[in-house]
């Protein structure tokens, strides 16, 4: 472990959309009293603030302003966690169908990558941190002590947010969402900056017929076993 660690280890859980990063890395982060940055929610939070400025998802020089004087934070709230941007609480916008979508045009732009990049380093860089997404073992942290690669298929993944979407009250099929969640592995599968691929050295963890206790168990027992090593 490097010298700059003095928190802690570095942990990165990539994966695709619905495989269960958030309910992972929140759990996780609880189990070993590391901190969760969620990078998702930082690309939700530019996509936000672009929206609200009428800046287009592909206009690089108003995105590079924006994220030259944009500050999110994380601020922990029991057992949660609420995302702020310029001091404003943004946890409930960032989730929306709608920012979402803009979020995929969003974190292709180099401009916006960059600029997050450097932040989430900075969270990160002294340790005890677990941070989701999907290039934190490939780029943000290519070095970080363990690595997960989660997933599941895509049928499995359409049916967990089919049914998050529906207790939420909204009206989807889970065809339309099993559609959607393949749509938007395609997105960040393909896109130039930092596609969403495996780590080399990361774990993979297919959990299509694994319970969230199951995944949490074997991804604290193997963070453990690193720590020991
Ligand atoms: N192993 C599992 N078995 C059953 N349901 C799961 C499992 N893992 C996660 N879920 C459920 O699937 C839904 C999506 O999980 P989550 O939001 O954590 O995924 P994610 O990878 O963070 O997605 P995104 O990247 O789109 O934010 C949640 O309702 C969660 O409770
Ligand atoms: N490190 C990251 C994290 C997220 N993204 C993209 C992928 C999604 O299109 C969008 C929202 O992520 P989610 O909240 O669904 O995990 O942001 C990325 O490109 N890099």
């Amino acid at each position: 472990m490097s010298a700059q660690r003095t928190n802690g280890v570095i942990v990165a859980i990539d994966g695709p959309s619905g495989a269960g990063k958030s309910s992972i890395t929140k759990l996780l982060a609880k189990r070993l009293g590391y901190l969760h940055i969620d990078t998702g929610a930082m690309f939700r939070a530019v996509a936000l603030m672009a929206q609200r400025g009428g800046i287009a998802c592909d206009d690089d020089a108003r995105l590079t302003e924006l994220c030259r004087g944009i500050d999110i934070e994380f601020e922990r709230e029991g057992e949660a966690y609420r995302v702020l941007v310029n001091g404003g609480d943004v946890s409930r916008e960032i989730r929306t169908e709608e920012v979402g979508l803009l979020t995929s045009c969003i974190s292709a732009r180099k401009p916006v990558r960059d600029a997050l990049l450097q932040m989430q380093r900075k969270m990160g860089v002294k340790g005890g941190v677990i941070l989701e997404g999907r290039d934190i073992g490939t780029v943000v942290f290519p070095d970080a002590e363990v690595k997960f690669f989660l997933t599941a298929s895509a049928e499995e993944r359409g049916r967990r947010r089919y049914l998050e979407l529906v207790a939420r009250g909204e009206k989807v099929t889970l065809e339309e969402t099993i559609e959607k969640v393949v749509c938007r592995d395609r997105q960040d599968e393909s896109r130039e900056h930092a596609p969403l691929k495996r780590a080399e050295d990361a774990v993979p963890v297919d959990s299509t017929a694994m319970t969230i206790d199951e995944v949490l168990s074997f991804m604290e027992k193997t963070v453990k076993e690193r720590v020991a090593a």
